[in-house]
Formats: structure tokens, C-alpha cells, sequence
């Protein structure tokens, strides 16, 4: 059995970035943006007023000063003219501001009779001014890679940037297997119950940025494996889901070798999840998940979401662990590094009482994946340990 550190490096090694295409600005959310790109315009692209008031000079600004009003500026249309001595321009927030003007008094500090506007209370040292491309100039960038958040988006649109280059979104193939396994609202027999794996790791892969196609369920015979293995010839990850093990109707390391699945490994050290395997099969990259629910998805915050990431294009592909304290005492690790399911609290952390791995209901509860070392000694209330956010 290799550790989890030695199987991370073999599934990075079997997989690269992929190239990057052009998305319509409405649909980059979330998606990575592949290579930089840059403002094609100043924003603002003019001086421009911050408040509703009236534009003038500022050397004239001063307590019971009285200008005319000879014309309005509003956002999306100018003032042609020149604001000449004593004169003002009704000015808008967003509006251009006025040749011949570099000082906006707000509506509240004056008095207007007609066209004329007395100054009542004298405004603070503040322009009320906006420079041309303060918030950004042309040529500015946005670096890669980087996953686009709402914000930057917004940036992107100001920039005017249309079509933003992303990565192209990994496809991901899930194969659940099993006999008992059924979809969530069809009818159970006796022996059998709802898979679940599928919904779980589905959810957390395209949080993740990953376009995810979920296949039929593939029951425990050789050739529902090979159609559920030809279903998802033309993907970049197949994932299958139980069937790991050395159980009878384990056939998933059987089928995958006769299809010519190269593979790295088979089984690691650690708890939940060591029946994982992983290799090359054909054109894609296959990982077989163990089927227990909490070692599937365990397996998928530790290694698909990372090489996730890396296909992406992603700098930072691993979650980096945090600390807490320990309210309660731990017992000694075993042999195998230990991922307990567990609930941090500012920084306090708590291992749930049931470690068992077919447990949702547990994993639903916790927020975070307590980390032990093999052979981790037992710790005590407020010792220090580390964990995994999930
Ligand atoms: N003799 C041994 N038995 C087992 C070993 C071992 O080393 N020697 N390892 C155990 C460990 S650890 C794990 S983990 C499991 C992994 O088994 P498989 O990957 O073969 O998974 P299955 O047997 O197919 O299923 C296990 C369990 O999970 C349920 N399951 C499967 N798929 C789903 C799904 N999509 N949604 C919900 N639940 C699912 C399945 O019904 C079983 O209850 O093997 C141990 N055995
Ligand atoms: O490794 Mo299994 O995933 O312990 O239940």
C-alpha cells in the first residue's frame, strides 16, 4: 500500500491542463480563466462627478459665492460647453465633468432661485471628482489562472471584454456499480438501496469547476461494466464507484485491466478509502472509488477535486490543512493515515463519535476531516491537531 502523498503524485502525473477556449462573459462564472487578459478601455473614461450638484471652479468656491446656471450634465450626456467665472453646471452622479470646471458643490450646500445657486454652507476640501481611469486603465490585466468570481466579472464587463479565455471544463464519467443500488425515487426491493455516491461526488466535482455526466448504474457483470466503460469512452475522468475490493462481485479492477487500463496503483494507506485504484485507460484517466460512502467522498475532497484543479490550470490544487484544538481526547491512529470526520468550531475541533465509513448522516454533520498521521499517538483535550475544511 503507498501513502496518500505518493498516490497524489501519480494521479497528477496523469493528468495536464487542458487548453483553453473562449466563453461568452454571461456564462465564465466560476470557470478559470486560462490566459490574461487586459482593459480595452479606462474606467472611468472620462472625469467624472461623484455626487448630485452643481459643477464649478474651485477657486471660487467659498461661503455666500453665487454662480449662474447655464446648463446640466447627466450620466450618458455631456455638457458641450465651457463653465466660464461665476457659472455653474447642474451635474449628475456618473456625468462628465465640464471643461472649464474642477469642482462639484453637492445640491445639500446651496440655495437655487432660478438660475441662480447661492453656496449656504461651505463644502469640505473633497472635489466630489472622479479622475479619468481611476478605477482602471487601459492595458490593465487580470491575470491567470485565476477562478472568476461575480467580481471579477463585473471587472471583466467594465473592461469590456466580451469573450473571456477559460479553461476548457474537465469531463468527468460516473459509474456507480452494484446489484442493490437503485436512483433516488425508484421503487426498492428487499435488498436494496439508493446510491447515493453518485449525487454526493457529483456535486462536489462541479463545485469544483468540472462538467460531470453521470452514467447508468452499471450492475455486477462483466459486460454491464464494459457498456458502462464504453458509455464514457471520449471523457478525461472515468470514475467508478464501488466494486473496489476483493469481494466476488468486485469486477471493477478486472473489467478495467481487459480494457487495457494501465495502472499506477491499487490501495493506500489510509482510512477511509484504501481500496482506491488509478491508471491510465485509453485516451482517459480512471480512478475506481471504494463504494462505502464516506471512503467515496473522502476520496473525492482528497484526490478528484485536486486534480480537478489541476486540469483547470490551477495554481494551488491541494486545500491547505488548518489547526484547531481538541475538545475531546482522541485515541491512538492505527497503521493507516486517518481522515476522521469531525466538527471545528472557531478553533476547537470535535472527532464524531461513529468513524464507520458507510455513515452520511456523520458526514453530513461534520465540516472538516481531522487528520492523523500512522501510528498517531492518542491525543488529549486541547492538544493541536490539524484538519481538512470540507
Ligand atoms: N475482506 C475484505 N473486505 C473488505 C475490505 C478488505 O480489505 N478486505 N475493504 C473494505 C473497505 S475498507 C471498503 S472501503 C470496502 C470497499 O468496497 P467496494 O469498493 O468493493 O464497494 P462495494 O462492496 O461495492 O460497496 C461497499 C458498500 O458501499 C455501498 N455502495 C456502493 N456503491 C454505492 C453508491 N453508489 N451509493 C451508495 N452506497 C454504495 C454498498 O452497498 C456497500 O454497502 O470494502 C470493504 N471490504
Ligand atoms: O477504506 Mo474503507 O474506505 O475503510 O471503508
Amino acid at each position: 500500500m503507498i501513502t496518500v502523498e505518493s498516490a497524489r503524485a501519480q494521479l497528477f502525473d496523469l493528468v495536464n491542463t487542458l487548453p483553453s477556449e473562449p466563453a461568452p462573459l454571461m456564462d465564465a462564472a466560476g470557470r478559470v480563466l486560462a490566459e490574461d487578459v487586459a482593459a480595452t478601455r479606462d474606467q472611468p473614461p472620462f472625469a467624472s462627478s461623484s455626487m448630485d450638484g452643481y459643477a464649478v471652479k474651485s477657486t471660487e468656491v467659498e461661503p455666500h459665492a453665487m454662480f449662474k446656471v447655464i446648463g446640466e450634465a447627466a450620466a450618458g450626456r455631456r455638457f458641450d460647453g465651457q463653465v466660464g467665472p461665476g457659472q455653474a453646471v447642474r451635474i449628475f452622479t456618473g456625468a462628465p465633468i465640464p471643461e472649464g470646471a474642477d469642482f462639484v458643490v453637492i445640491q445639500e450646500d446651496v440655495d437655487r432661485r432660478g438660475d441662480l445657486i447661492t453656496i449656504s454652507d461651505l463644502p469640505g476640501p473633497k472635489s466630489n471628482i472622479r479622475p479619468k481611469g481611476v478605477d482602471f486603465e487601459i492595458g490593465a490585466k487580470i491575470t491567470a489562472p485565476r477562478r472568476l468570481s461575480p467580481e471579477d466579472l463585473a471587472l471583466l464587463a467594465a473592461m469590456n471584454i466580451p469573450m473571456v479565455p477559460v479553461a476548457r471544463k474537465p469531463v468527468v464519467a460516473l459509474i456507480a456499480t452494484g446489484d442493490e443500488l437503485i436512483m433516488p425515487g425508484e421503487t426498492p426491493g428487499p435488498d436494496q438501496i439508493i446510491a447515493s455516491n453518485t449525487f454526493g461526488i457529483k456535486a462536489l466535482l462541479e463545485d469544483v469547476g468540472a462538467h460531470v455526466r453521470v452514467l447508468p448504474i452499471a450492475s455486477d457483470t462483466v459486460s454491464s461494466l464494459e457498456t458502462a466503460f464504453a458509455l464514457a469512452a471520449d471523457v478525461d475522468l472515468v470514475v467508478t464507484i464501488g466494486g473496489a475490493s476483493v469481494g466476488d462481485y468486485d469486477l471493477v479492477s478486472q473489467v478495467s485491466t481487459a480494457l487495457g487500463l494501465e495502472r499506477s496503483f491499487y490501495k493506500i494507506r489510509m482510512r477511509p478509502g484504501k481500496p482506491l485504484m488509478a491508471g491510465r485507460l485509453g485516451d482517459s484517466v480512471m480512478v475506481g472509488l471504494p463504494g462505502n460512502p464516506v471512503s467515496a467522498m473522502v476520496c473525492s475532497y482528497l484526490f478528484l477535486a485536486p486534480m480537478i484543479r489541476k486540469m483547470l490550470g490551477l495554481e494551488q490544487v491541494l486545500t491547505p490543512l488548518q489547526s484547531a484544538n481538541l475538545t475531546e481526547a482522541i485515541p491512538a491512529n492505527g497503521p493507516r493515515e486517518h481522515y476522521m470526520r469531525a466538527i471545528v468550531t472557531g478553533d476547537r475541533i470535535k472527532a464524531c463519535q461513529n468513524q464507520d465509513s458507510s455513515l452520511l448522516s456523520v458526514l453530513a454533520e461534520a465540516n472538516a476531516l481531522l487528520v492523523r498521521q500512522p501510528n498517531d499517538p492518542a491525543r488529549l483535550a486541547g492538544d493541536e491537531v490539524m484538519f481538512l475544511p470540507i
